[in-house]
This record gives structure tokens, C-alpha cells and sequence, in this order.
């Protein structure tokens, strides 16, 4: 479904992103992890439009989405979730929900979708004429996966949905998200720091840091941490970084 081929983005002197490649296949839940800074948000804004790569390429269902801005590669089906929750706090929850759709003539379609969308979130329903600068963090973050999906995205990218929100919270994020994989039909691409909870439900995952992809597998085959650990930290793989002093405790107890 989407080929990324050695894409390069600089921001001014600084070399974000420096030749990756990856791809995800229809119906795939593929996850990208790696410390901050590692270029994640880089590459779904590359993908989404938002940033331009000065070389390598980047294609949907075989369509190049070089020079496309953001709204034509969303009109292709592509949806991106930034990190921070960005959410319209003085709308309402309603409100925040049907903002993509307002070009849509389709009423009725809007309607089903709405309705859809919150048969998934049973809290944004019970909050929908709230203002969403109102709700919870583990609800803002509902509620724009949930606007994300009122554009009928078939690829949903997720930029580090954990972040911030309580572990019990995360797990309901991500138990909506594999229930709507196959309820809409959706392919996922997610970024996260820690590869712990991906480990349980990604088909694939790809370790990215400096820049670049250090890994990819099947998450079957990284069950033990051992090979995240070492892409992810740096060492033993022949880039001559040392083992960090104290590593994050995701980490540690992903490679126990
Ligand atoms: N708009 C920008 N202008 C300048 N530098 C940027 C910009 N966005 C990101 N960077 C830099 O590019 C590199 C990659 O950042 P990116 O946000 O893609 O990483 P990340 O893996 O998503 O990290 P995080 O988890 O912190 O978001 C970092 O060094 C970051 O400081």
C-alpha cells in the first residue's frame, strides 16, 4: 500500500532523516519506534505532506505523492494523528468531530459516520456537546483518532498515541484502534518511543534512530527485546556507540 524508498529531509543544517525506507502493506499494523528526536514525526509528516524530502520517494498504491500538499494526500485516503492532541478546546466535542467534514456534501454519509465513529468511543458520545478543551487526555486523544476517521481514511497514521496519558488509559486507546483495524477496514502506521506494548499487537515493527532504520522485523521474530534493545540504543551493532548508562525502564524490562 505505501513504499517510503530513501527518503532525506533536512531542517535547515540538521539532517532529520537520512535515507529511510519502509512500508506497509493493506490491512498491516506496522509500528515505528525509537527514542525522541530518532525522525518519527519526520517521516509520517513526509508521508502526510507536511514535510519535503529532498530526495527518495514516496508512493501510494503504486501513486508517487511527491510534491502533493497534505489535503491531496489525504483525499487519497490518508490520515495522519500528530502528536499533542490537537484538539478545537473551545468547540465541542461534536463540533471538533464533524470540522474535516464540512466540505462534504454528503450529509447523510457525515451522519453514518458520526455515527459510526461513536458506536468505537462510548465516552465522546456521552460528551459530545462538551467542550473538548474540557476532556481528558486519554479522551482528547479518542476524539482525534476519531476526527481523524471522519475523512474515511484507509491508512491511519498515529504519531506516539501513549504520550503523556496513564497506562491503563493507553490500553483503551489501543484497544479501539485494533478493533476499528478491522471494523473500518484500516491499515495503521504508529510511531511510538517504547516498544513494549506494540510488541503485543504490531504485525511489524522498524527501530528508528539518528535518522535512519536500524531494524525491521515481524514482531513475532523481537519478542524477546533482545534486537530492539541493541537498534534502539546503538550499541553492539557496529556503530561504536556505548550502552547508555541507565536505560529507559520500557526498555529494560522489554529485553528481560
Ligand atoms: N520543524 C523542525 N525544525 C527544525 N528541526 C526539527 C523540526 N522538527 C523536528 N526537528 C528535528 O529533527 C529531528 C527529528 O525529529 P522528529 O520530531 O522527527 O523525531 P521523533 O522521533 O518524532 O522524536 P519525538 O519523539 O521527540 O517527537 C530532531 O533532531 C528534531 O529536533
Amino acid at each position: 500500500m505505501l513504499e517510503v524508498d530513501n527518503i532525506h529531509v533536512n531542517y535547515g543544517r540538521l539532517q532529520a532523516l537520512r535515507g529511510v525506507s519502509l512500508s506497509v502493506r493493506e490491512g498491516e499494523i506496522v509500528c515505528v519506534v525509537g527514542p525522541n528526536g530518532a525522525g518519527k514525526s519526520t517521516t509520517l509528516g513526509a508521508i502526510a505532506g507536511g514535510v519535503t524530502p529532498h530526495a527518495g520517494r514516496i508512493t501510494l498504491r503504486g501513486q508517487s505523492l511527491g510534491g502533493l500538499p497534505p489535503e491531496a494526500v489525504a483525499r487519497l485516503g490518508v490520515s495522519l494523528v500528530p502528536e499533542g492532541r490537537h484538539v478545537f478546546g473551545s468547540l465541542t466535542v461534536a463540533e471538533n468531530l464533524r470540522i474535516g467534514t464540512f466540505q462534504r456534501r454528503d450529509r447523510a454519509a457525515v451522519a453514518a459516520d458520526f455515527e459510526r465513529i461513536l458506536e468505537h468511543f462510548p465516552r465522546l458520545r456521552e460528551r459530545l456537546q462538551q467542550p473538548a478543551g474540557r476532556l481528558s487526555g486519554g479522551e482528547q486523544q479518542m476524539l482525534v483518532i476519531g476526527r481523524a476517521l471522519m475523512t474515511r481514511p484507509r491508512l491511519v497514521m498515529v504519531d506516539e498515541p501513549s504520550l503523556g496519558l496513564a497506562p491503563k488509559i493507553v490500553d483503551q486507546v489501543y484497544d479501539i484502534l485494533i478493533k476499528l483495524r478491522h471494523a473500518a477496514n484500516l491499515t495503521l502506521l504508529i510511531n511510538e518511543q517504547s516498544s513494549e506494548r506494540v510488541l503485543k499487537f504490531a504485525d511489524r515493527i522498524y527501530v528508528m534512530r539518528g535518522g535512519r532504520i536500524h531494524l525491521e522485523d515481524r514482531a513475532a521474530n523481537l519478542q524477546d527485546g533482545k534486537a530492539i534493545m541493541q537498534a534502539y540504543f546503538g550499541f553492539a551493532d557496529g556503530t561504536g556507540a556505548p550502552p547508555p548508562l541507565s536505560p529507559a525502564p520500557t526498555m529494560k524490562r522489554a529485553a528481560e
